[in-house]
């Protein structure tokens, strides 16, 4: 008995998210580490599963947006280390020290702050690893005078253990590289400063997937791989430079609710955007755009059933979209894949992001709670997650 009543699912080939951990263990230096970026549910493959898979296959460390995803990770029994990429508040603190997940900083008022807590609560302590800010513009020290203030502001606290120092590039899955080598040129003059200055330095990472894959010398320490473990490029450039071969991990399917022949033109779906030619085949899907499945796909997107193209006819609806089958005998229950493969079909994830306007990155994660999870492993089913029921 399928643990969810509604025929739409996520489909995760966990063995595409091991073989991508592979593929980049192989192309960059074997003194790098992996942390397999899994911020945003696992970009929408669900977190858990995909952390678990990847460190199973290799990667060292996991990452995650904000705290409150690290603990999700946690309270599942994973054990490795965590970091949270983006800010946290500093009286939340003392949850990352009871769960031993380490933080980002970039401001002394913050390492005060927080160091005030952990001693007040006389709480274990906390890995920092400190941004910079080379060039994304988003977080991070921008000078050396406030990179030296914070470091030093870290040593004076025994709460707080500097763990990390790390930058995010703007531009590295660009065919222009001027902006990433002159971001690459100031993080390296902040880790000369550090050195000059007679430090140590922490764990050193500055590469996304884009980085990584177009320079896997700049690994440092550890790369930080997100859309890569998903088999997904970061842009049509790094898919055309094909340094490395990635699978895609994920998949949407789902089985059709209702079948009609149309012997007289009807028109289909709210505002009456299309009518249909006479004894055309419309099919209804139970998915739509309260699923995270966008209604920018209206009478532009197609779908596969029986390995060929259907189009979509009419505005897609909160819950149900039409397609107009165009070969075959369509019947209740019959297969319909929105994402992914079928047969020598496919629709990808960068192919939808195009038709809506967006990056191959947004389309995953926008699928939401309304869809249960069906991870796969050799072909075989070996786990379904229903947000719904958690
Ligand atoms: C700070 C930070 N670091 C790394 C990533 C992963 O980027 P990709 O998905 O492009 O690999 C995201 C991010 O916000």
């Amino acid at each position: 008995m399928k643990p969810f009543c509604r025929d739409t699912w996520v489909e995760v080939d966990l063995d595409a998210i091991r073989a991508n951990v592979e593929t980049f263990r192989r192309h960059i230096p074997e003194k790098t580490e992996i942390m397999a970026v899994v911020k945003a549910d696992g970009y929408g493959h669900g977190a858990v599963q995909v952390g678990r898979e990847a460190l199973d296959a290799g990667a060292d460390s996991l990452a995650v947006a904000m705290l409150d995803e690290a603990v999700v990770l946690r309270d599942a029994g994973i054990t490795a280390p965590i970091l949270v990429l983006g800010y946290t508040p500093p009286e939340s603190v003392g949850i990352a020290s009871k769960r031993q997940v380490e933080l980002t900083a970039y401001s002394e008022a913050w390492i005060r702050e927080a160091d005030r807590l952990l001693r007040q609560d006389q709480l274990e302590p906390v890995g920092i690893h400190v941004k910079a800010d080379t060039g994304m513009g988003r977080l991070g020290v921008r000078t050396t005078d406030e990179l030296l203030g914070v470091v030093g502001a870290l040593e004076e606290s025994d709460k707080l253990r500097w763990s990390g120092l790390f930058t995010h590039y703007a531009c590295a899955d660009e065919p222009d590289d001027t902006h990433v080598r002159r971001q690459h040129e100031m993080f390296q003059a902040f880790l000369q400063a550090l050195l000059a200055s007679g430090r140590k330095l922490p764990k050193v990472h500055c590469c996304n997937t884009a980085a990584a894959i177009a320079h896997p010398e700049w690994g440092y320490d550890t790369i930080r791989l997100g859309i890569g473990l998903y088999g997904l490029y970061p842009s049509p450039y790094m898919k055309e430079r094909a340094d490395v071969s990635l699978i895609p991990a994920l998949s949407l399917k789902t089985r059709i609710a209702h079948v009609k022949v149309a012997e007289q033109p009807i028109t289909v779906s709210y505002g009456a955007t299309y009518t249909t030619e006479p004894n055309e085949q419309v099919a209804t899907l139970p998915i739509g755009y309260a699923d995270g499945y966008s209604r920018l796909l209206s009478n532009r997107g197609t779908v596969l059933f029986e390995g060929s193209r259907a189009s979509i006819i009419g505005r897609v609806c909160m819950d149900q979209t039409m397609v107009r089958i165009e070969s075959g005998e369509a019947e209740v229950g019959d297969e319909v894949v929105l994402y992914g493969r079928q047969g020598e079909e496919e629709i990808s994830l960068d192919e939808v992001a195009a038709l809506i306007g967006t990056i191959n990155y947004e389309v995953p994660c926008m699928l939401n709670y309304r869809i249960p999870k069906v991870y796969m492993r050799q072909g075989k089913e070996c786990g379904v997650f229903h947000p719904l029921f958690k």
